[in-house]
């Protein structure tokens, strides 16, 4: 008797769990079950990506998914959430999974998050540059960003989606538009310029990619990934050949993709090792673990620029601290002003979409 009471009463609570009332995508049982314990609080962060449901989205999804620091997924994306999230939902690790369907839904997607990443937007085919893609992404990721604003201000961004040296400019302007803007917690993802040049890098000097760590900066877009090829951990030295190449394919690494992808779109998989490499950086930072340090797109004073990609220290409050550029051979300085000056107008173009708005 007192058994079947107590499964009387277990169902009875599963079932009130069943029906809450704000669920995201009613239709789906997995959510609701999912709802039901994500009231039990399990430690860890709450973690939102906005275009779950893309090409980079949906392994995206899946590695944070994985990741043990997260203990609250959303998914949003304006078509198709509702099956990767029911996908992705039935994975038996911490995280809870919520789907989240169309405008009307980011607000609630987003309500409580302590980071944000963003690859949402239209990416290259053969042909296109990345900035080719500013009239599309720049308007998404405004919109995006003033729902951050509005719901969760204090979340660390990661923003993927191209051209980031022109829409993180943009992020900072809607955020500074909305009072909330903190330069610290605003990141440029360009971690995959990192990725490849660690590989190509070890490719070269014939040793395993993960011994490796090149420092690249400057922005994420053609002249502006500047590898700094003198400061590669662990120490050695390249025939002024080899840099040529390495600088070429790291700069062309996106192209190399789109073109082999043949209009099927640019890297995703890659991509999604890469954003969730950094997203866990961000995590542990926000954690308090010490000394973690990534390069990102942010708010800098390292150059004359307002925005430029640099080595930086995550922390409880994002990018607590950005380090200097080091030492620079005279081809890394020829680079630095090219990329300085490519930089300064995506940067300006960004910024001047929404000012005249
Ligand atoms: N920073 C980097 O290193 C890097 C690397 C690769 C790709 N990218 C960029 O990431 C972006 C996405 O690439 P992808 O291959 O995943 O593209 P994709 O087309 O496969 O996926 C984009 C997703 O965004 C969604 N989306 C569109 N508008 C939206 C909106 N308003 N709100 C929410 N979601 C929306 C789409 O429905 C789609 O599911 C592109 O701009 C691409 O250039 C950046
Ligand atoms: O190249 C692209 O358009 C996508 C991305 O920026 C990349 O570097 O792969």
């Amino acid at each position: 008797m007192q058994q079947n009471g107590e499964a009387s009463r277990r169902i009875a609570s599963i079932s009130a769990h069943l029906h809450p009332p704000s669920t995201p995508m009613q239709g789906s049982t997995s959510l609701r079950w999912a709802n039901c314990r994500a009231k039990g609080g399990a430690p860890g962060f709450k973690v939102a990506i906005l275009g779950a449901a893309g090409g980079i989205g949906q392994p995206l999804a899946l590695l944070m998914k994985m990741n043990p620091l997260v203990s609250v997924l959303h998914l949003y994306d304006v078509v198709n959430s509702p099956g990767v999230t029911a996908d992705i939902s039935h994975m038996d690790t911490g995280a809870v999974v919520r789907g989240f369907l169309g405008a009307p839904q980011l607000e609630n997607a987003l309500v409580g998050m302590d980071l944000v990443i963003i690859p949402a937007g239209v990416p290259r085919k053969p042909g296109m540059t990345r900035d080719d893609l500013f009239k599309i992404n720049a308007g998404i990721v405004r919109t995006l960003c003033a729902g951050v604003a509005k719901c969760c201000p204090h979340a660390i961004v990661n923003l993927i989606s191209n051209p980031v040296n022109s829409t993180v400019p943009i992020a900072a302007e809607v955020f500074k538009n909305a009072g909330i803007y903190d330069p610290k917690r605003l990141l440029g993802v360009t971690t995959l310029d990192v990725v490849r040049a660690n590989t190509f890098v070890a490719e070269v000097l014939g040793i395993d990619p993960r011994e490796v760590n090149v420092p690249v900066v400057g922005g994420h877009s053609g002249v502006t990934i500047l590898p700094l090829l003198s400061q590669v951990k662990p120490p050695c030295s390249f025939t002024s050949e080899e840099i040529d190449y390495l600088t070429s394919r790291i700069q062309n690494g996106g192209t190399e993709v789109v073109e082999a992808k043949a209009g099927a779109g640019s890297a995703t998989l890659s991509m999604a090792f890469a954003a969730a490499k950094f997203a866990d950086a961000c995590l542990r930072g926000l954690r308090g673990d010490a000394g973690i340090v990534e390069c990102a797109f942010v708010a800098s004073q390292v150059t004359e620029l307002p925005f430029f990609a640099s080595k930086v220290r995550l922390g409880r409050g994002g990018a607590e601290e950005i380090f200097p550029l080091g030492p620079l051979t005279e081809y890394e300085r020829a680079g630095l002003d090219k990329a300085k000056e490519e930089l300064a107008g995506s940067i300006e173009k960004g910024v001047y979409f929404i000012r005249k708005s």
